[in-house]
């Protein structure tokens, strides 16, 4: 709410900077809207067209509401590379099932359009509201804070702070470019996945890009021109930043027409597998430590804490930890993770969020179904945080063990537990299972379900492999270290 709030503020002081101003209002779209055309005469009604199917009616009414009255209604599509209605009509009225597909459908539509240049205000003549009417449709002074909506803060003071707005994006988008350009220069496409950073400053837009404070437009045409002014007449391949931009493309497609895409039972594109019940009497401990950062894992409690603490962490944190709720480790629902994930998470996207959820817990858009490749919460943590810096920034009880213990805590001698004050049990959880069994057991599981359904429902699948690695943001030479189910 502050990061939306903020951008709110943002656009609130750019307009002011051109005579105008930013009019919030708080009610239904219709009654506000229609009281407006009354006093001041509304001609034009613009907006961004939003794919996410419950606020269809919302715009249907809007748009309805114009229609009546007479006023001109633009809806546009700029939160989309593509319109994702156009893509399910060139693939012939159904949701293209695999990215592969997709990526046929639209290379048949063509290259996503060009951003547009910033708007020229100059002959821009800005309305007023008279007081009387502004009080009538309690038109707020000021940009309200999250208290003004009876919002409080979880946590303490932030280690990361985001800041919403357009102004604040822009600036990153620099510093991205400049990045994305240096690592063309080394051949490097994917530079935050080949080496992801968990301990630096981050540098994604995706919150940006969910509240719109940057034109995902914008976004994908600058990076194309900086990958065309390193490599000159080369196309741009799928594996690249690009290509992460059109896996947001696919999950908004793949929800456009389906209300139940965030659900197990009536999402027709869901595989229907039995996770832990919530009335079994591991339940609530299983997903409490999980949310709250407790399972005795330290790699895993640091990206549940950084989560909690900070509202946004990486991508192959959000991987290890969704694998582990699920197939991997403590098989419970995807829906459990995505309705916790949607609270915490900064960029937080109905699509996206639950499109993701699905893929890692291999209840769609996933082929292999195989649970021996389940994210190791040792070897994987080890591997992407070699000094251990993040997990002890996260997870402050192992801070003082010997490097070698610190994704495995459990396995120091007691003298050197109790030497770095993290005694497993006292100071710091016992693990809430053991990986090594409860994968064997869940692989097992899965293997089950591949037979029972894998070929008697039309199914969401990878296209290949490779593109299950890339996915998981994992270079070739870390499949099967990171990805194997032994953890010694
Ligand atoms: C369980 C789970 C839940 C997720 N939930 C969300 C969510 O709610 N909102 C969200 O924006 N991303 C979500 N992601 C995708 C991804 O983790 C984030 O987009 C990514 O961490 C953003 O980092 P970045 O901007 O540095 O990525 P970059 O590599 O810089 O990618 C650029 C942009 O591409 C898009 N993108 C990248 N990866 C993905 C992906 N796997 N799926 C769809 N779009 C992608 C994002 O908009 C991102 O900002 C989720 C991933 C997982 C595994």
């Amino acid at each position: 709410m502050k990061f939306l709030l903020e951008s709110l503020e943002d656009l609130d002081k750019q307009l002011k900077r051109h005579g105008g101003r930013l009019h919030m209002f708080k009610g239904d779209p219709c009654s506000v809207f229609r009281r407006l055309w009354e006093d001041i005469e509304i001609n034009k009604i613009c907006f961004e067209q939003d794919c996410e199917p419950i606020w269809r009616e919302r715009d249907q009414e809007v748009m309805s509401m114009c229609q009546e009255l007479g006023i001109e209604c633009i809806e546009r599509v700029s939160h989309t590379l593509w319109d994702p209605k156009l893509v399910i009509k060139t693939n012939g009225g159904i949701p293209p099932l695999t990215y592969q597909m997709f990526l046929h459908t639209t290379s048949v539509i063509g290259t996503p359009p060009k951003p547009c240049p910033g708007p020229d205000f100059s002959h821009i003549k800005f309305g007023s509201l008279s007081s009387s009417l502004a009080q009538e449709l309690r038109v707020l002074d000021s940009v309200p804070t999250p208290e003004n909506f009876g919002l409080v803060k979880e946590v303490g003071d932030k280690l990361v702070v985001w800041v919403g707005g357009e102004t604040r994006a822009l600036q990153h988008l620099e510093s991205r470019l400049q990045a994305e350009k240096e690592a063309f220069a080394q051949r490097i496409l994917l530079s935050n996945q080949t080496q992801p950073n968990l301990v630096g400053s981050p540098t994604s837009q995706s919150a940006a890009l969910r509240f719109g404070c940057l034109s995902i437009r914008r976004f994908y045409w600058t990076i194309v021109d900086t990958f065309n002014e390193v490599f000159e007449d080369l196309p741009m391949p799928s594996q690249s930043v690009t290509g992460q931009l059109v896996w947001r493309e696919y999950f908004y497609t793949m929800s456009v027409d389906n209300p139940y895409y965030a659900e197990m039972e009536r999402n027709p594109i869901c595989l229907k597998i039995d996770w832990l019940s919530r009335t079994d009497p591991t339940y609530q401990k299983k997903f409490e430590s999980w949310k709250n950062g407790m399972t005795g894992y330290p790699f895993i409690d640091a990206v549940m804490r950084q989560l909690l603490a900070e509202g946004w962490v990486n991508h192959v944190a959000r991987n290890a930890v969704a694998c582990f709720l699920t197939r991997g480790d403590l098989w419970i629902s995807w829906e459990d993770g995505l309705n916790h994930f949607l609270k915490y998470l900064l960029d937080a996207d109905w699509s996206v969020c639950a499109g993701n959820w699905m893929y890692v817990s291999s209840s769609a858009f996933e082929q292999l179904l195989d649970c021996s490749y389940c994210i190791c919460p040792v070897n994987f943590g080890r591997r992407l945080d070699p000094y251990g810096e993040y997990v002890k920034r996260y997870v402050p009880e192992v801070r003082n063990l010997p490097l070698e213990y610190i994704f495995e805590p459990w396995s120091a001698p007691i003298d050197v537990q109790e030497a770095s004050k993290c005694v497993i049990g006292k100071d710091y959880p016992e693990r809430i299972v053991d990986h090594n069994d409860v994968s064997a057991q869940n692989s097992a599981k899965m293997e089950a379900v591949r037979r029972r359904l894998v070929n008697k429902i039309p199914h969401c699948c990878p296209s290949n492999t490779e593109e299950l690695y890339q996915f998981m943001w994992l270079p070739p030479e870390q499949h099967d270290h990171l990805l194997g189910d032994d953890m010694n």
